[in-house]
């Protein structure tokens, strides 16, 4: 049976409160203080793939509709990470993070050393939203429904636990808190007036597991390969590669 709106929102809420990887162990190792300066520098070289993978995301997204209204609100997501004239955008900000940590920039932004399973996984993401219908390419972007408790949550756990966390390390996420909430606005009504029968709300909701999906594993992988056992694989950052000082030595 189709869902009132007030039905499938609690149940794409649920979704969130079940599976968002706020829960995962390495964000709580992460947020508690208990990451090693390389756990903490892995987790910005992985991450970055991601940040790198979103403004593609949603360019594909926007190759594909028609309605130049939908691509005007959603235009903006591409310019909060790639910056304008006056704003230097998510991208560079998540750079100040990894010099802050010690690393070299430069080598982040090469991706050179992101492991092999995010880099399926969030390939997967970009191909899912060029691939799937409008509805789910929307339904799987509101992960970001639940983003702004974990960011609040990261802000104040590195603040508390980390040396490198300040205001300009973290400004990633400061501004994300003051993006996201539009966007997932927007999100959230669009999928909640298009998906109007049970076939499309099943989708929907389904879309949005498959993002969960995509996040989680990303950590999975980085708590495999940096924390327990500890097998890094193939190819992938090694601790000492790709440090800021190693290039001005
Ligand atoms: O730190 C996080 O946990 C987190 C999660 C997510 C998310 O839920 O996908 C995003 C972000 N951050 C983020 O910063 C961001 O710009 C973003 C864009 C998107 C998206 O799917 O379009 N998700 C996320």
């Amino acid at each position: 049976m189709t869902q009132t709106r007030e039905e499938f929102e609690a149940r794409l809420r649920q979704i969130g409160a079940e599976r968002y990887h706020d829960k995962h162990p390495f964000h709580h190792l992460l947020h508690g203080g208990g990451c090693t300066p390389d756990q903490v520098r892995a987790w910005v070289i992985n991450r970055y793939y991601y940040q790198h993978s979103i403004p593609m995301k949603d360019a594909a997204f926007m190759s594909r509709v028609e309605s130049p209204d939908l691509r005007r609100a959603w235009r903006s997501r591409i310019e909060d990470h790639d910056g304008t004239d006056t704003n230097p955008g998510g991208i560079k900000r998540w750079l100040k993070l990894a010099e802050a940590v010690g690393l070299d920039p430069d080598y982040v932004a090469s991706t050179e050393g992101v492991m092999p399973a995010t880099k399926f996984a969030v390939d997967a993401y970009v191909r899912f939203v060029r691939d799937k219908t409008l509805l789910e390419a929307v339904a799987a972007s509101l992960t970001e429904l639940f983003a702004p408790k974990i960011h609040a949550d990261r802000i104040q756990g590195l603040l508390k636990n980390y040396d490198f966390a300040d205001d300009s390390s973290l400004s990633y996420f400061q501004n994300r808190l003051k993006e996201a909430p539009k966007d997932v606005a927007f999100g959230l009504k669009w999928v909640l007036d298009h998906a109007d029968t049970q076939e499309k709300q099943d989708m929907a909701a389904n879309a949005l597991i498959f993002k969960t999906d995509v996040l989680w594993s990303q950590l999975d992988a980085l708590h495999s390969a940096y924390v327990e056992p500890g097998r890094i694989p193939p190819g992938a950052w090694q601790p000492g590669q790709g440090m800021a000082n190693a290039k001005a030595a």
